[in-house]
């Protein structure tokens, strides 16, 4: 499912004030891939999915996403290139029902595509399905992260950045957000993932980059990660 390079990040730094904490680091992401970014705590994987979207102060020396350079532009025009954004922080109307929020999240899709619907997504994440008369503040922390998610897709990206998906949910919801990654991949959405549990990561993704200390460590197939058990430990902890 290879074609062009979707997102191209090379040399970014990130910095908060005068604490610099990214230091140069370089990812790409083609179109339909899972890519996990893994690292401890504080390594700096939420940064840099903010950095990538204009959330922080950042240069990179060329950051591109379907050929467009990223760089100057506010975090609305980068969405609008068809590149979502989910933070950990699930933004979610709490007060609106599940199916009122997918609608605040609807935009026109490029020609040619097939648009993400409500029912396209209860397809996809079925326990939305069974709630979607139900208001936001009714939902398990897991279940908003996913209502979070999906309202991403009715936006109609090609690619979509994850921060820790699996923070703080029930194991059954892992094991349905798991499955819910999976199909979007199947669906032809690229992803990029912040992940502090690797394990959950390996499960879904094609490729990971290890993060530690704001420095790529690694990058490579999740298999040769896995397989690498003294790099795991010296950089993730086990
Ligand atoms: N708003 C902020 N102001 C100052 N420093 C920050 C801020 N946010 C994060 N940092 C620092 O930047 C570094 C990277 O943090 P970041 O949140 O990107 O790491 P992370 O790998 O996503 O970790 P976590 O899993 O805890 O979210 C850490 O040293 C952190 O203390």
């Amino acid at each position: 499912m290879r074609g062009d390079v979707l997102l191209d990040i090379r040399n970014l730094r990130a910095f908060y004030g005068r604490a610099q904490v990214l230091f140069g680091l370089s990812l790409h992401l083609y179109p339909g891939e899972v890519v996990a970014l893994v690292g401890r705590n504080g390594a700096g994987k939420t940064t840099t999915l903010k950095a990538i979207m204009g959330l922080v102060s950042a240069t990179a020396t060329h950051a591109t996403f379907k050929g467009h350079s990223l760089s100057k532009l506010p975090t609305y025009r980068i969405a609008r290139l068809g590149l979502g954004y989910v933070p950990e922080d699930r933004r979610i109307f709490t007060d609106l029902t599940v199916e009122e929020n997918l609608e605040t999240g609807r935009r026109t899709a490029e020609a040619g595509r097939s648009p993400w619907t409500p029912e396209r997504l209860f397809r996809l994440f079925p326990n939305l399905g069974e709630m979607r008369g139900r208001r936001g503040n009714q939902m398990s922390g897991g279940e908003q992260q996913m209502l979070s998610i999906a309202r991403t897709l009715m936006g109609n990206p090609d690619a979509i950045l994850l921060d820790e998906p699996s923070e703080g949910i029930a194991p059954v919801i892992v094991q349905m957000m798991a499955e819910a990654i999976r199909a979007m991949k199947a669906e032809g959405v690229a992803v990029l993932l912040s992940e502090q549990n690797w394990a959950f990561a390996a499960g879904i993704s094609d490729r990971a980059c290890v993060i530690e200390r704001g420095e790529m460590r690694f990058q490579g197939s999740m298999a040769e990660l896995m397989a690498d058990k003294a790099l795991r430990e010296g950089t993730l902890g086990g």
